[in-house]
């Protein structure tokens, strides 16, 4: 099925209403709203300080937004209690770390990391949960046999490629990622990149991205919002608000890496 006629036919995986949260007197992100569909990627965008953590942090509940709704598959996780929230965050849904030391265990091996998260849903057989990990290893370009090596002895390239393995898992409906190819070299980013793709097609994996480089949303996003002091202050499918920005702010943005 095209995205289009998921639009069409499908309701919204995640529907966010008037989403706030302050700082004080300070503006995190002001009346965020868009609806995600299933299997389909959407890129939040903007300079430093914009406010993109910040709804990334409220939309995977790390943190509580002052005001607004957040719908997943219809139903009001705001509401939930902390154990069908956190429920949510170790089957449904995935939160892919900038740092994979955020998101891995490094005193726990390469293996014990993916089973982990297995674990946490109920998985019991031994055999079964090394075979998933073996085989999450090889989806993500690690060679097998490093599956009882812990994450400290591998690159950072690997590392991320491990926690992404670790997030994938348990089949997430909706994955969040936060700058997943920063702080790494060019040339290992481009390789993540290409893996990510590949694993968001093969997947049909829903996802929210945040970064500040516009080539990674270039690569994998369907739609685009674009953020300044906390606003949307453009929203469209990813080539249009790329090859076309109407908002200043954006056409500012999208030169500045002409530029480079
Ligand atoms: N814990 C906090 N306490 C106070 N103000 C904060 C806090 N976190 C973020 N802010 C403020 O909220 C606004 C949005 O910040 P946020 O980190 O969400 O932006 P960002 O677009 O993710 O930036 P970056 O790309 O640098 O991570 C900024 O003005 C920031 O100073």
């Amino acid at each position: 099925m095209t995205l289009m006629q998921n639009a069409i036919t499908a309701a919204p995986l995640l529907s966010v209403h008037g989403l706030t949260k302050r700082y004080g007197p300070r503006i995190g992100c002001a009346d965020v709203g868009f609806d995600l569909y299933p299997g389909e990627v959407l890129g939040i965008v903007g300079e430093s300080g914009s406010g993109k953590s910040t709804l990334l942090s409220c939309l995977a509940g790390h943190q509580r937004p002052d005001q607004g709704r957040i719908l997943f598959d219809g139903a009001d996780v705001l509401g939930y209690s902390e154990a069908e929230r956190r429920r949510l965050l170790r089957g449904d849904w995935a939160y892919v770390h900038q740092n994979p030391r955020d998101g891995l265990r490094m005193g726990v091996s390469a293996g014990g990391n993916i089973g982990e998260r297995l674990m946490a849903v109920g998985a019991r057989n031994y055999a079964a949960i090394r075979k998933s990990a073996t085989d999450w290893l090889g989806r993500v370009e690690i060679a097998t046999d490093r599956i009882d090596d812990r994450p400290s002895a591998f690159s950072g390239g690997m590392q991320q490629r491990l926690q992404i393995a670790r997030n994938l898992v348990t089949g997430p409906r909706l994955v969040f990622m936060d700058e997943p190819t920063g702080g790494l070299d060019v040339s290992v980013q481009a390789r993540l990149l290409d893996l990510l793709r590949g694993l968001v097609r093969d997947l049909g994996l829903s996802v929210v991205i945040v970064t500040h480089d516009l080539a990674v949303v270039r690569l994998l996003a369907d739609r685009l919002m674009v953020m300044k002091s906390g606003r949307v202050v453009e929203c469209g499918l990813t080539d249009q608000v790329l090859d076309d920005p109407q908002h200043a702010y954006t056409q500012l943005l999208v030169s500045s890496v002409l530029q480079v």
